[in-house]
């Protein structure tokens, strides 16, 4: 399990449909990504969010197949030599992956899939499929990241510092993507959002 670089997508197209799109939505952990997201989805049902694999272990409340897959580090190994994931990268001491099939198969029918993943598996993402539209999530200020990750209160003061320190980094990258939208007003960042996948009356 040393490299995270991926194969093709390689989405089936049913015929006489068009493809669909794929969306990447990355910024630092904390900064709301999953918040927008929900909020997205509970306006656009027709949206499909991926559901990712992850070493780490759950979060109260999380459910698995419903907030990742949570899978041992054999278990993910054994994925990445299958070719099963779209991507996938270590952030804060566990490692994260996207599974290809879901994706594909959205996408074959036409769907727009949206990945809400880091920086790295954002980077094999425009590598294995150029025509991604990218979306970088900005915090307002770091004291304000640094606030959301604590009084989200679910995780331990070592991996607030993990991922505060690789925040810096990823914000660096900011300009690697296609849209930056600041979350610092939820509702404006979701129709920045919204603008961005829905520009005219596509609704799909
Ligand atoms: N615009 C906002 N203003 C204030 N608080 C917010 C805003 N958006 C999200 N939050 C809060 O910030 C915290 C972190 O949000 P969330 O878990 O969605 O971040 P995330 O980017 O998905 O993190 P991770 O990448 O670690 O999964 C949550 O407590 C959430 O309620
Ligand atoms: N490269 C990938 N990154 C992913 C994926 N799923 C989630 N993530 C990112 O990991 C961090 C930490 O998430 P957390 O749930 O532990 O807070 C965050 O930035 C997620 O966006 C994935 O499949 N691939």
């Amino acid at each position: 399990m040393t490299t995270g670089l991926p194969t093709q997508i390689s989405p089936t197209v049913i015929p006489g449909s068009k493809a669909g799109r794929l969306i990447v939505l990355t910024g630092p952990s904390g900064v709301g990504k999953g918040t927008l997201m929900q909020l997205l989805l509970q306006r656009h049902p027709q949206l499909y969010l991926s559901i990712s694999v992850t070493t780490r272990s759950p979060r109260p409340g999380e459910i698995h197949g419903k907030h990742y897959y949570f899978a041992s580090r054999e278990e993910f190994r054994q994925m990445v030599d299958r070719g099963e994931l779209l991507e996938w990268a270590e952030f804060a001491g566990n490692c994260y992956g996207t599974p290809r099939q879901p994706v594909a198969e959205k996408i074959g029918e036409g769907k727009t899939a949206i990945l809400e993943i880091e920086l790295e598996g954002a980077r094999q993402i425009r590598a294995s499929f150029p025509e991604v539209l990218r979306i970088f999530i900005l915090p307002p200020s770091m004291e304000e990241l640094e606030q959301r990750l604590r009084s989200r209160g679910q995780d331990s003061e070592e991996a607030i510092a993990r991922r505060l320190r690789r925040a810096q980094a990823e914000i660096n990258a900011a300009g690697e993507f296609d849209y930056k939208v600041i979350n610092d007003n939820r509702e404006a960042a979701l129709q920045e959002i919204e603008a961005i996948l829905f520009p005219d009356s596509r609704q799909d």
